[in-house]
């Protein structure tokens, strides 16, 4: 007899169980009771999403200490077909724990995560200032690597740690700022945008054109002489040559919103290579506020004004 029950939707995500990528996909009220498959890094995660191993995946795109996280948003600037659709956020901080019977003394050696490591190193360096340190692939791969092999004697791991591994916890809170954050992003391959609720997102990759003077300040106008405020804008390294790179942004608004796609179009004009990757909802639900010259309506005025004058219409 066929199998009249819905197939699950799948969802990758950097696993082990317990990871602060499991905690943001935990946010995702569609993929609760979804099918969730646990991934070694975040190219494995997009690339499951791009070739139909999984319907979205979530990947950590910024930590509010350590900054964007490099290897997302190189992945997400040269892996076309992808959408971001949700933004999700986890507080982060920050246990040391070692197989039992280990002492803070006996730590020579510790595995963490690189953007981990990086929220904790005034802790390390206080009180392991000797210590080396090996990387993970995640926070929680770093304590079950602890069981795999003797390579490091402690490691750095979500508090969550030890609902997961029998190890005992050294050291609670040494990361650099108990109200760190982690910024992650739902992305699929979906095209369909999600609906404008006024508390949104645009996130878009743009370069420059070569050997221009005021380059990026064009850039920049395309957004401001919208009334666009850029929450963020980030460059990174094309990887072609020295001195060449694309400019990671997020702007507030949603591109069915007539100012941000004016920006859009001002943008494509300008870059000679500018990638969409998504109009989504905010994490934090803030209202998007903008003076009313740049409201649908003014837009949608000065539109009709035009084609009026165009098609040979009378001013009213
Ligand atoms: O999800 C996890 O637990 C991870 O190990 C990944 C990750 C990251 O890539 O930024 C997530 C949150 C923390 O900022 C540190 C590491």
């Amino acid at each position: 007899m066929a199998d009249s029950r819905p197939s699950l939707r799948t969802y990758s995500y950097l696993g082990p169980r317990g990871t602060f990528t499991e905690a943001a996909l935990a946010q995702v009220p569609e993929a609760v009771g979804q099918n969730w498959r646990s991934v070694n890094n975040v190219g494995e995660a997009l690339d499951d999403v791009i070739e139909g191993r999984s319907d979205a995946a979530v990947i950590a795109i910024e930590n509010s200490i350590e900054g964007g996280v490099s290897v997302a948003q190189d992945a997400l600037a040269t892996m076309p077909g992808l959408r971001i659709v949700g933004e999700y956020l986890v507080p982060v901080n920050f246990v040391l724990v070692a197989r039992r019977g280990t002492t803070l003394a006996d730590v020579k050696v510790v595995n963490a995560h690189p953007v981990a490591y990086a929220q904790c190193h005034n802790w390390m360096d206080a009180t392991l200032p000797e210590h080396g340190h090996i990387p993970a692939t995640s926070n929680v791969a770093a304590a079950s690597a602890l069981f795999e092999n003797n390579l490091a004697d402690a490691a750095i791991a979500p508090p969550g740690i030890v609902a997961h591994y029998d190890v005992d916890v050294l050291a609670e809170n040494i990361g650099d700022n108990p109200n760190a954050v982690t910024r992650f992003l739902l992305v699929s391959k979906t095209t369909a945008l999600p609906e404008p609720t006024g508390a949104d997102k645009t996130s878009l990759i743009a370069e420059l054109p070569v050997d221009r003077a005021g380059a990026l300040l064009e850039l920049l106008e395309q957004f401001s002489t919208r009334g666009v405020n850029m929450s963020l804008i980030e460059s990174r390294p094309i990887g072609d040559e020295l001195g060449r790179y694309r400019f990671i942004i997020d702007a507030d608004g949603h591109i069915r919103d007539e100012r941000v796609a004016d920006a859009l179009l001002g943008v494509r004009r300008f870059s000679p290579g500018v990638m969409f990757l998504g109009s989504y909802p905010r994490a934090d639900k803030a209202s998007i506020t903008f003076d009313p010259k740049y409201s649908d309506d003014v837009f949608v005025e000065a539109r009709d004004w035009l084609r009026g004058l165009i098609t040979g219409e009378p001013e009213a």
